[in-house]
């Protein structure tokens, strides 16, 4: 192992200051995974410190260390120089940490103001009154361009807004430390940028900010230092101005890695997928789909291009059997029932539809249920998969689900371990790898990459590309335009359940696409 150096000091005077967090020595080990290893690392005050690394070589451990989810099996935790203990995340809070989670966990009924003041309410910080806390909310509203309105029930709020909601949440905490794990993941790209302004101010202001990321280019943006872990250990800490994008991915991988897509020109061949008009009205009777045409062929990846929310997510749902519709769909000529049962994901495989959905937890997997239940779910009726009429072949899934963790790199390549103990990115090689297997006519497959590190993503990419070399149709929905740009052969941008248009990757960019995915008419741009 590199030893890691301390983290330069910034340019704010801070080279006296102790470091605002330092861990020193930390480990911890989940029965045979040894998730970190003598982990020992210093930030400044008033910086950005960036965390890259592979799926499952330990960052988010680390974190839910740093804010007590989890309790090290040794080491030690210095913020602004003391020793802290951190048994619980109340402990985390009152050491002035407050942390920014993926998957956001605010209370949907309630208003922005409730969600900050919940369970701040009961600390030593609070007894302050309602009037005073919408005072301080504006307040920090106005220091980082947070604002949000106080009084929205967050259910009705973009996903940027609630996050922003989780970040006043902490800062209403005091928090002087604030960790963010993956917080681009779901955003557009405004809102991204918007992010990024806000935590320039809290650097500004000298808070600390932790940055875990897989986009090397949100590293290279906006931070000040960046340390790269590597199964379990922390291989580097490095100043940013001092390092490159290549430079990082090979640290991270420990080979090089190709950062754009290899692909010949599309050879496509017959059409295998037709959509015309089709339209969805959501149980509130709001309309998602509002005549959707589309054309695929085979040997052809079409990417559909857009902000989140802009039906896309219902096109894939209606393609993948699990939402009723209205309008016409065709595979290989032949139409699909769209009016059936509402969950009719098994008659869509059996007919060649392989899904890769956008939201790996709900739909993708069952996280009690061990790998090589889930690599065989939903196939179970599968000929190799069976021993006879009744009784299924758990040895032979077991069999097929080691060879696909190694194919696709699945860490650790536990066949018997249950969803939920894989790191995200893991969980979503088990559910890519799952539908690719399959060698399906039509792949539809939403945000592939999502929480994926660089390493995976680059399979993952290539296998994509595989299939359609193969002759396949691969509709890919995407949230990410560099994914769409480098991956796909033809490129439709939604916006509000309809297509604006569609384009050639090599005649347009990223500010084109955006403005249709903002809703201009094409040709306005
Ligand atoms: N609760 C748990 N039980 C068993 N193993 C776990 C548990 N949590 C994490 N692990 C294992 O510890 C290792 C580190 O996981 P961690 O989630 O910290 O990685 P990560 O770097 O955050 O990955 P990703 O980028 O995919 O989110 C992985 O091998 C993971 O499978």
């Amino acid at each position: 192992m590199q030893t890691a150096p301390a983290a330069p000091a910034t340019t704010r005077g801070a080279a006296t200051a102790p470091p605002a967090i330092e861990l020193r020595s930390i480990s911890k080990a989940f029965g045979p995974v040894q998730a970190n290893r003598d982990i020992s690392l210093r930030v400044a005050p008033g910086t950005i410190h960036g965390i890259i690394g592979e799926n499952g070589a330990g960052k988010s451990t680390l974190m839910s260390i740093l804010y007590g989810f989890y309790r090290a099996d040794a080491g030690e935790i210095l913020i602004d120089g003391r020793p802290v203990a951190i048994p619980d995340s109340q402990a985390a809070i009152r050491a002035g940490i407050g942390m920014v989670f993926q998957h956001f966990k605010l209370v949907q009924n309630l208003s922005v103001l409730e969600n900050v003041i919940l369970g701040a309410e009961d600390g030593p910080l609070l007894r302050r009154s309602l009037a005073r806390a919408r005072a301080e909310l504006a307040q920090l509203a106005r220091d980082y361009e947070l604002e949000v309105d106080p009084d929205a029930i967050v259910e009705d709020l973009s996903v940027g807004h609630q996050q922003r909601v989780e970040i006043l949440k902490a800062l209403y905490r005091d928090a002087r430390i604030l960790i963010l794990d993956e917080p681009t993941g779901v955003l557009t790209p405004a809102e991204a940028d918007h992010l990024f302004r806000i935590l320039a101010n809290l650097r500004q202001q000298g808070r600390t900010v932790i940055l875990i990321t897989h986009k090397l280019r949100e590293i290279m943006e906006i931070t000040d230092t960046v340390s790269v872990m590597r199964r379990g250990e922390m291989t580097a800490t490095l100043r940013t101005a001092e390092t490159g994008p290549e430079d990082l991915a090979e640290r991270m991988v420990g080979r090089k890695v190709l950062l754009q897509v290899a692909k010949a020109p599309a050879q496509p061949g017959p059409e295998v997928l037709r959509v015309e008009g089709l339209r969805v009205t959501d149980d509130r009777g709001v309309e998602r789909l509002r005549g959707i045409d589309l054309s695929l062929r085979a040997g052809e990846i079409l990417g559909i291009a857009g902000v989140a929310g802009n039906g896309q997510s219902e096109l894939l749902q209606v393609l993948g059997g699990y939402q009723r519709a209205e309008g016409r769909v065709l595979l290989n000529g032949a139409p699909i029932d769209l009016t059936g049962r509402r969950s009719d994901g098994r008659s869509r495989r059996a007919r060649g539809i392989a899904h890769v959905p956008e939201d790996r937890q709900s739909r993708g997997l069952i996280m009690d249920f061990a790998a090589w239940e889930n690599i065989a779910f939903g196939y179970h009726d599968a000929p190799e998969y069976r021993r006879n009429a009744i009784l299924m072949d758990n040895a032979a899934m077991q069999t097929a689900c080691a060879r696909a963790m190694a194919d696709f790199d699945v860490r650790p390549p536990l066949p018997m371990l249950p969803a939920r103990a894989f790191s995200g990115g893991n969980q979503q090689k088990i559910v890519v790898a799952r539908e690719i297997e399959r060698n399906p006519d039509l792949l539809l497959v939403g945000q592939p990459t999502r929480g994926v590190d660089i390493g995976a993503i680059e399979f993952i990419h290539r296998r994509i590309v595989a299939l359609r070399d193969a002759g396949k149709a691969v509709l890919l929905v995407s949230v990410e335009l560099d994914e769409i740009l480098g991956l796909a052969d033809r490129i439709a941008v939604m916006f509000d359940g309809r297509i604006m248009g569609e384009r050639l990757p090599g005649q347009t960019d990223e500010r084109e696409l955006g403005l249709m995915m903002a809703g201009m008419a094409e040709g306005a741009a």
